[in-house]
């Protein structure tokens, strides 16, 4: 996967992540990144055959447990999750709410089984084979029951083949430049912008990836991360999850009616020229006051698409900018909105939110302080 699952996470984290070998889109400024597609994947492609098309038939597992099941396996942080995993028609299994969920809490604390770097030197068949030797009985057997893309692999045949596919198809972004796999996390589906409703991040000092709900999930609803840098158009997107998870995506923003897929598609491309128009002010092509005013418009293009995603890198760059011209309360301002959606993103127990909490009590403690002319940049809108 790549949240920037491989964000993917498919949050955006400065310094760390995203995403299930998932997404990946980086912050203009503080170049954040989110869970995105596992380049060791696209490393080892040539190894395997042709990925091929799921055809897996499943249905619903018709009673979802009423409590929340405790997972006791040695490899998560063990505590009650809000989820069940489940067969899901036409996907395999994926994880279902087993209660409503709130938005920004904490769905899941989780162990690598193993980490390994994006760029290798030795073979990756080799380098799986040591991995695997290493995990205990128990892991092995977690790591048996992911699924794969490619089911021409006859496992019994192809055992190294299988590994291989199943660590291309499950691995995800946990640390810088390298690739881990997380079998309860790897049970999260995938959802193009704004269908996913949760993201995920690995925390460097912990060793361990989170998983946060990045909108409130009512019981019963599938919790979906992103795969990819979902601010692509629909053709592109199917493009992509075809030819590396081997599914046609259906989810609901893959599903609209023609009409409104060109106008997710047109707010997507909208986003996208924004976030370069913005980038621009790092070399002075634009000023403080209208870099600010291409984040309020992304935020407003993102509300009307419904895409939430990296919303605490955004506002921690506008912070960035309104230290830089020594505006102290648009810096306030922009640092409130990024500790907001920081919490909802990666937690707020992480370096990024205590930073910034610091910047709101003393703004001109902000390492760009007055490293512009001063201005007046603007705050963001109250309601925003
Ligand atoms: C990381 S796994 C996710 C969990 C997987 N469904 C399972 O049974 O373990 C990725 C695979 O799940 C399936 N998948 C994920 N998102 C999907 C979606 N939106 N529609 C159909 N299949 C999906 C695809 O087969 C993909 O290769």
């Amino acid at each position: 996967m790549a949240q920037n699952r491989k964000n993917k996470g498919h949050s955006t984290i400065k310094g760390n992540h995203k995403t299930p070998a998932m997404q990946s889109s980086k912050s203009a400024l503080s170049k954040t990144t989110h869970p995105g597609t596992c380049g060791w994947k696209l490393f080892t492609l040539g190894m395997l055959a042709a990925i091929v098309g799921v055809a897996i038939s499943a249905y619903w597992t018709p009673l979802l447990r009423k409590r929340s099941p405790t997972i006791h396996r040695e490899d998560v942080v063990l505590y009650d999750v809000p989820f069940v995993v489940v067969d899901i028609p036409g996907k395999g299994k994926g994880a279902v709410a087993s209660r409503d969920i709130k938005q920004g809490e904490r769905i899941l604390r989780e162990k690598p089984l193993f980490r390994v770097d994006l760029q290798i030197t030795s073979s990756p068949i080799a380098l799986m084979a040591e991995k695997l030797a290493g995990l205990t009985p128990h892991q092995r057997k977690a790591f048996e029951d992911l699924s794969y893309v490619n089911f021409n692999l006859d496992p019994v045949k192809h055992p190294q083949a299988v590994a291989l596919a199943k660590f291309e198809t499950n691995a995800v972004a946990a640390g810088k430049d390298r690739v881990g796999i997380f079998p309860t996390m790897a049970r999260l589906n995938h959802g193009c912008s704004s269908a996913f409703n949760v993201v995920y991040s690995w925390r460097d000092d912990e060793e361990v990836l989170v998983v946060y709900a990045l909108k409130a999930i009512k019981e019963g609803q599938e919790l979906l991360t992103t795969y990819l840098d979902s601010k692509k158009p629909r053709a592109e997107r199917r493009a992509f999850l075809n030819k590396h998870y081997g599914f046609n995506c259906t989810c609901s923003v893959c599903s609209l009616p023609d009409k409104l897929s060109k106008a997710s598609d047109d707010r997507l491309t909208k986003i996208k020229a924004l976030y370069a128009k913005f980038a621009t002010w790092g070399n002075n092509e634009i000023d403080g006051a209208q870099a600010i005013q291409t984040i309020g418009d992304i935020w407003t293009v993102e509300d009307e698409e419904g895409y939430w995603s990296e919303r605490g890198s955004l506002a921690y760059d506008a912070t960035w900018i309104a230290a830089s011209h020594s505006d102290a309360s648009a810096t306030q301002a922009w640092a409130r909105k990024a500790v907001e959606w920081f919490s909802y993103e990666i937690g707020p127990d992480t370096t990024q939110v205590q930073s910034l909490l610091m910047v709101i009590e003393r703004p001109e403690l902000h390492k760009a302080w007055g490293t512009r002319p001063t201005l007046m940049v603007g705050s963001p809108e109250p309601t925003n």
